[in-house]
Order: C-alpha cells, then structure tokens, then sequence
C-alpha cells in the first residue's frame, strides 16, 4: 500500500494537506529542500556537549541527556541555518510550538462553515502569534546578513544557509524572501524533535541493552583508538553502531504519522479515494509487523547485518524518512549528527541509570481527540504527540578516558 501511495499514486498524492494552520504558518507552503552541512558547526556543538557532562560528572551530578540532545540539535541547525546561536533555543522552541498547534485539526478544516469557531476560541490568534513571531525574526536575521555581505565573501566566514540562499536570489529574480523563510522555516519545522528524540530512543535502546551498548563502545574506542576526538570519517568504519541507529529508527520511528491529501480521484488497490481525501500512513504498524519482521517487539540491530534492508525509501516496510518524492530531504544532516553525538557519547564515557534503575520506555505517543471546555471557548482538536514520555536521566559511571575541559 505504501508503494502504492507513495510511488506508482505519487502524483496524485503530492500534496501535503494544507491546514489552515500549515496555510498561515508556511508563507502559502513554498517547498523547497535543499541542505548543506556544517562539518565545523556539528563537531563545534558536539564538543561543547562533551565538555558539559564532562564538567557534571567531575561534580557527580546526574546528566540529562534528552535536554543536551535538543539543545545540541537546536544549536546545530540554527548554527547552520542562520549562521549564529539565537538566544535559548528561540528558533527551535517556536518552530516546536508551531508543529504542535500545525497537527491540530481546525473547526474549519473539518466544517468550512464552523470556520468562526477558530476565531472564537483563539486558535487563529495563536497561530499567527508564533508566525508574526517567527516572521519578524526572520527578517531580521536575513537583514543582519545583507547588512553583513561584506563580510561573506571573506573565504574563511562560515557560509550558513541564508546566505546561500541569498546567493540563489541573486541569480532568480522570482526568488522571493518569502521563499527563502519558506524554505528555513521547512528546516526548522522538519528537524525539530525528530533527531534529538532518535538520540533519545537510541541510547535509551543501548542503557537499556548492556551487551549492546558494550559491544558497541567496543567498535566506537577501537575505531577512534587513542585519538582526542572522534572523526567524522571514524564514523564510516563503526557499522554496528550503524546498526544500532537502524534499529532504533524501525523500532521507534520519531514522525510516525505521515498525512498526505490526494488531488484527484485515484484507485488504491480496489480502495475508491476521491480527490481531497486526506490519507494517513502509520509507521509503527509497518515497522512492527510480525508478518515483516521476526521477532518486531524486540531490539536485535544484528537483523539489519545480513540484511540489504535501508531507509532510503525503497524498503516499504522500513520508512522512518518517509518514501518516494517527498521523502526527507534532511536524512544525511540528521544521520551524521546522530551517528557523531551516540559515538562521542559511548566513545568519552561509560553511562547507568541511577541505582540500576529501569528505564521507562512507554512511548509518550498521543493521538488524542478531545473537547475542551473552557470559561471562554470550547475547541474540538486532534494533535499528534511524539515525546518521549519521561526525560532520560543517565549516571555517569566512568569517566574512562580522560578529557580537558578547557
Ligand atoms: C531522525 C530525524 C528525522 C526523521 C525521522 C525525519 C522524518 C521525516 C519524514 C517521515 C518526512 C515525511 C516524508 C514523506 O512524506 O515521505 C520528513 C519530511 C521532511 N523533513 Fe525530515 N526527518 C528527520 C530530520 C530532518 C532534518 C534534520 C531536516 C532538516 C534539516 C528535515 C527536513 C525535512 C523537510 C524539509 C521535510 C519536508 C519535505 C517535503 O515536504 O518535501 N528532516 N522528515
């Protein structure tokens, strides 16, 4: 079926359904992928992360390593996207805030007529709260860079992503600078959570899995032998940290819902779908299906050993990035800083959870429809949750090879 949608339908389920929400927030949802990466950025940001638990553990403190891994994701991509930090995670935790209120169903997407509703009880007004928000500081941040070029064509100036894109628009005129926050927009709404959380559930996976984590930190310390830091080229020779990686994705894939919008009438297997039917693709079920795979409930990374199977988006059963044209354009970005941030973090230290204790694995997956009365409004949604439901408090063991902090 997945096939089906995404492949031989492709066409006629391009569209990704345009919300009311999504319509406000994505200046008319212009789509364009296109990323480079920051080599520098991402062991820049990985380093100050070991330099922060490094600095816990010399205290004895707890380390929490579901903040460190959303504070290093923020960092990284504002760093490469903009060009600078900005402020406590501001881009990030707007751009969360929009995803969230994004998934929400709206009395006018479901009832055109309710469409006052939306008024009413404030949703509109949230909505565009965040994206005046966003705006504002998206303009700004594209001036201090025109107000900067200068300084860019300095060969050694980092050349984040705006100024690329600046670039791009010198050449195309009909490049707007709506496209260009369409486009930085898309980055940060299609990041937010989903690497930091696939850091989360991995290493929560190897914590949980202590002949794993050993054999894995086996392969990391070997690979990387007596060097101060650990090469992104050292990351090619750990395949079963890679391994590892795979199977966390199939167990727990991150954006496990995929929502597409069919543009015209279409025949799915014998399934009759009229043109703006709105179509859902459940990950979970997929990637744990016991027809699929032996033993799904399980977290065995050796079954990708032998196994050709990949998520590049040609193994239906396997789609944590999604399938065919609109498949994520961010896969390499977010692989490279989760496979870097999960070696360093096995590679300078040996982790347990606090007095042996069990780690909560209940997934914080919510769909939820609910009715809320309030004193002033009452508002009929359904949002989708992705959490991990309790924070990953780790205690750091050893601090078996020795780092500087300076
Ligand atoms: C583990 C991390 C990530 C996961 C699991 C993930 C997963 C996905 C999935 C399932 C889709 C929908 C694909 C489809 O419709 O078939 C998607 C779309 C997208 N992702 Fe990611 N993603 C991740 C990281 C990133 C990163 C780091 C970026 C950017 C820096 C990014 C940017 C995007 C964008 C822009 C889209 C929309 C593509 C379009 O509509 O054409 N993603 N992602």
């Amino acid at each position: 079926m997945v096939r089906e949608i995404k492949v031989t339908h492709d066409i006629a389920f391009a569209n990704r359904p345009q919300t009311t929400a999504v319509k406000l927030s994505l200046y008319g949802c212009s789509i364009l992928s296109i990323w480079r990466v920051g080599h520098n950025v991402r062991e820049e940001e990985i380093s100050i992360m070991i330099q922060k638990i490094s600095q816990l553990s010399s205290m004895g403190a707890l380390v929490n390593v579901s903040e460190l891994a959303t504070t290093l994701t923020n960092d990284i991509v504002c760093r490469c996207a903009l060009g600078r930090k900005h402020g406590n995670s501001h881009f990030g935790d707007l751009a969360g805030k929009l995803l969230k209120l994004q998934t929400a169903i709206t009395f006018s997407d479901r009832f055109a007529w309710l469409g006052w509703m939306d008024n009413l009880i404030g949703f509109m007004g949230r909505i565009k709260k965040i994206s005046r928000e966003l705006d504002i500081s998206y303009d700004h941040v594209i001036d201090e860079h025109l107000i900067h070029e200068n300084k860019h064509d300095d060969p050694d100036y980092n050349k984040d992503f705006i100024y690329i894109l600046l670039q791009i628009q010198k050449h195309h005129t009909n490049f707007t600078r709506e496209n260009i926050k369409a486009i930085i927009m898309d980055m940060f709404i299609g990041e937010t959570e989903s690497t930091s959380s696939t850091i989360e559930w991995a290493f929560a996976e190897l914590v949980k899995n202590p002949n794993v984590m050993r054999k894995a930190q086996e392969e990391v310390r070997r690979v990387v032998g007596k060097k101060d830091k650990v090469d992104e080229e050292d990351i090619h020779q750990m395949h079963y940290l890679k391994l590892v990686i795979k199977e966390s994705l199939r167990l727990h894939p991150d954006v496990a819902i995929n929502v597409l919008e069919s543009s015209m009438v279409t025949n799915i297997r014998g399934f009759h779908v009229s043109a703006n039917t709105r179509l859902v693709i459940n990950n979970c079920p997929i990637q744990r299906d016991p027809k699929q795979w032996e033993r799904p409930d399980e977290f065995i990374p050796e079954r990708f050993s032998c196994n050709p199977v990949d998520f590049k988006g040609k193994d239906y059963k396997f789609i944590p990035f999604g399938a065919g044209r609109e498949i994520c354009p961010g896969i390499s970005f977010a692989m490279t800083v989760i496979e870097s941030a999960i070696a360093n973090l096995l590679y300078w230290f040996d982790w347990k959870t606090l007095d042996g204790e069990e780690l909560d694995m209940t997934e914080g997956f919510r769909v939820t429809v609910t009715m809320k009365n309030r004193t002033t409004s009452c508002y009929c949604c359904i949002s989708f949750d992705l959490n991990l439901s309790s924070t990953l408090y780790m205690y750091i063991l050893v601090d078996s090879l020795k780092i500087t902090c300076s």
